[in-house]
């Protein structure tokens, strides 16, 4: 089963649009498991958040960069979180890779067939050959960044460029045309932050069929229902919304699990509600 159909699938068996990103942030972790060597710490922190909220979720993010500054045992981390997420849920490596051909391989390689997972987050910025090495995983998700939720999206993403059909458009809806173009398996995603939803309404007018990974809700202050109504497709699905810190950090203590089941059935029923009442 390809990505988008393992997306899709776990979306309607869940009744649910919500992604918990998986950030584990060394400093955040609750104190019982502070006291346990790091590599242990994050594993257990990681499966229990994953365990707690499996049943609320259409996939799970890991971001690479929390495993990396694990040193030598990060790699071994996350392949033991990427195991630990139920097989019929997709994993979205939130990895930004970007970069010339050969080296690109090596990163697809890593990702889909050394780590298994069912998607990875690319950034466009080299253009097609760049990005060529990742769509040929035809049954694996591609997601390219295209309007990021950060304030400094603004300072390259809207500039004014040419696109290919001759007209002067900001430079992320020329990426959208081009993600549009590159999606002949049908393989291809987006990246917008919820942070910008005048831009995701015209993105998702621009990309009809696209699912879309929307970050910034909860910590970056984007506002969830304008995220979700202008982000799913004309069936109400194909958003992917994502949260990190809000889930996984609800709770402090050794009910933190607990605490990240209530915020993220909260969200699944938040999401549910703006997507129903379009
Ligand atoms: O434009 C982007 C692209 C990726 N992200 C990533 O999503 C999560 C957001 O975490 P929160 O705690 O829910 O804010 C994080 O991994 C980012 O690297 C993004 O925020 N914006």
């Amino acid at each position: 089963m390809g990505f988008v159909e393992k997306l899709l699938t776990a979306a309607r068996h869940n009744d649910s649009l919500l992604c918990v990103g998986l950030d584990p942030e060394l400093s955040r972790l609750p104190a019982h498991l502070q006291a346990l060597p790091l590599d242990r710490a994050v594993t257990q922190f990681c499966r229990e958040i994953i365990e707690a909220t499996a049943p609320y979720v259409c996939a799970f993010k890991p971001n690479l960069a929390f495993f990396e500054q694990l040193g030598v045992d990060g790699m071994r981390v996350f392949q033991q979180v990427v195991k630990a997420v139920p097989s019929e849920i997709p994993v979205i490596a939130d990895a930004k890779r970007g970069d010339i051909g050969n080296t690109a391989k090596a990163y697809a390689v890593s990702i889909f067939d050394e780590f298994g997972c069912d998607a990875v987050t690319v950034n466009p910025y080299l253009g097609y050959d760049s990005v060529a090495p990742f769509l040929a995983y035809r049954e694996k998700g591609v997601i390219l960044l295209c309007r990021t939720s950060n304030p400094g999206a603004r300072d390259f993403q809207d500039l004014p460029v040419q696109g290919p059909d001759g007209q002067v458009r900001p430079l992320y809806e020329v990426v959208a045309q081009r993600i549009q173009a590159w999606n002949e398996a049908g393989n291809c995603g987006m990246v917008v932050g919820a942070t910008y939803p005048e831009e995701l309404c015209r993105l998702r007018t621009l990309c009809p069929d696209l699912p879309i990974l929307i970050p910034g809700i909860g910590a970056q202050g984007g506002d969830l229902e304008a995220a979700v109504r202008a982000g799913v497709d004309a069936r109400g699905e194909k958003a992917i919304i994502s949260a990190s810190r809000s889930v996984l950090f609800a709770g402090s203590g050794p009910d933190f699990a607990h605490a990240a089941t209530r915020e993220a059935q909260r969200l699944r029923d938040a999401i549910n509600k703006a997507r129903r009442h379009q």
